[in-house]
């Protein structure tokens, strides 16, 4: 696909629905008893592949068009697939199901794309066994097709080294399933989506600074859940206003969890013209609209805590970086070199075709702003984050810009191209 300067960006934009709620929507409606209805769904690739796994787990799941229909049969109600549980390229599925599927009574197999058999699953291995789970990597490089055997488990109390909330929610999940309470301290308090619904769906988890606590055996109780949009797929608008001349954007309804805020505080640091209309906190996942305005940003120092509540937007914050009189310093997030792709040597590689001032660090990048961008072949190495940024660098380069494998925005946020060009003036 490619991408030439425009001049500037105006109109409203709709958030489509919060991929980490929907991934949830679909797995605590399973395990509940009675019918989940399911309003402001992403039919993103990534949850599509969720619905998948647990049709297979024999879940009658719905898709009503405004609704999805989850057909719930209660924590001990799922059953053996036939086949292998195929999670495509979602590391959430792959490891929020590998928590539940520690609690059964059956043996599954689960894999997923080219990507998720690199992508590590020790982190969640290694507290599943040790609630009592038989968990295999079959490559034995401790990366998926994981087997799992479900087997009586134990609650633990683990510390997980990385503020993952994949990791935090696996072990609570399998904490459903346990014989005492299980809880998970983690360095920094990751998104805590599962905690907020599991409560809602009549599960009891506590939260006292970083550590999540579950007691086993609930009894769930289907639900009808609001999918807020998702603040993720709202940051590639957030960026392109900011840095694309004579631009004003309306984003509505974006998630605001203050788990997942960490763009918008990244904003006020480079001075970004963002202000949060219509804020609504009567559900427990607030919302809010952004008006977006181009702004002379600063570059700012982006670490430690902030971290995790802004993890998958560090791609188009890194674009926005170079746009900003100054320098910018991420660091503390290696974990970006585990996602879809290795996010700093991708978005390095790519920043500096286009000309950028990026130096890539062990855990994340230093870029110096204020230098012209120009037109380049980018690889996106079939990451959807990296395919997105350079969608809004390209906007703002000299000449033209092709971005190979474009169409893995399917993941996350299918209609952006469409939203894009929408509010192309
Ligand atoms: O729990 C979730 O829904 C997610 C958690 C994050 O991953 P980690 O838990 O690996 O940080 C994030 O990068 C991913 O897109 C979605
Ligand atoms: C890392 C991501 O997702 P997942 O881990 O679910 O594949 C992402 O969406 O950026």
């Amino acid at each position: 696909m490619k991408f030439t300067r425009t001049q500037s960006l105006h109109g409203e934009i709709t958030i489509p629905g919060d991929k980490s709620i929907s991934h949830r929507a679909v797995m605590f409606g399973s395990l509940a008893e009675g019918t989940t209805e399911v309003t402001g769904f992403l039919r993103g690739a990534d949850c599509l592949s969720t619905i998948d796994c647990f049709r297979r787990l024999g879940i009658s799941i719905e898709d009503k068009g405004e609704q999805i229909l989850i057909h719930g049969k209660g924590l001990h109600g799922l059953s053996a697939p036939d086949q292998i549980l195929d999670a495509g390229n979602s590391g959430t599925t792959t490891r929020l199901i590998s928590g539940i599927l520690s609690g059964q009574t059956f043996e599954t197999t689960l894999t997923g794309d080219a990507s998720i058999q690199k992508r590590p699953m020790g982190r969640i291995m290694e507290p599943l066994s040790q609630m009592g789970a038989s968990i295999t990597s079959l490559s034995g490089n401790g990366c998926a097709p994981l087997r799992i055997d479900g087997r009586p488990l134990h609650g633990i109390h683990y510390t997980t080294r990385v503020a993952s909330a994949q990791v935090k929610s696996s072990i609570l999940l399998a904490g459903l399933y346990a014989d005492a309470p299980t809880s998970v301290t983690e360095p920094a308090l990751s998104r805590n989506h599962s905690e907020l619904m599991l409560n809602f769906f009549g599960a009891e988890v506590k939260t006292e600074d970083t550590t999540a606590t579950i007691q086993p055996e609930p009894k769930l109780a289907g639900q009808k859940v609001q999918v807020p949009g998702d603040i993720s797929s709202a940051a590639y608008f957030i960026a392109a206003g900011c840095i694309t001349p004579d631009s004003e954007i309306l984003i509505k309804n974006v998630g605001t969890n203050p788990t997942r805020d960490g763009i918008l505080r990244v904003c006020e640091m480079m001075n970004a013209d963002v202000t949060r209309l219509h804020e609504n906190a009567d559900s427990g996942e607030p919302t809010a609209d952004l008006l977006v305005r181009t702004s002379s940003l600063k570059g700012c120092t982006i670490e430690g805590a902030l971290i995790p509540t802004l993890i998958d937007e560090l791609p188009v914050i890194a674009v926005m970086a170079c746009f900003a009189e100054g320098t910018t310093v991420i660091r503390d997030a290696a974990e970006l070199k585990v996602k879809e792709s290795d996010r700093i040597a991708v978005m390095t590689e790519n920043l500096t075709a286009m000309g950028a001032r990026v130096t890539a660090t062990y855990d994340g990048m230093i870029i110096e702003g204020g230098h012209t961008l120009h037109g380049a072949v980018i690889d996106s190495h079939l990451d959807h984050r990296i395919a997105m940024s350079f969608a809004i660098a390209a906007l703002n380069a000299d000449g033209e810009t092709e971005i190979q494998g474009a169409d893995c925005v399917n993941i996350s946020y299918p209609e952006f191209y469409r939203d894009l060009l929408k509010i192309q003036k």
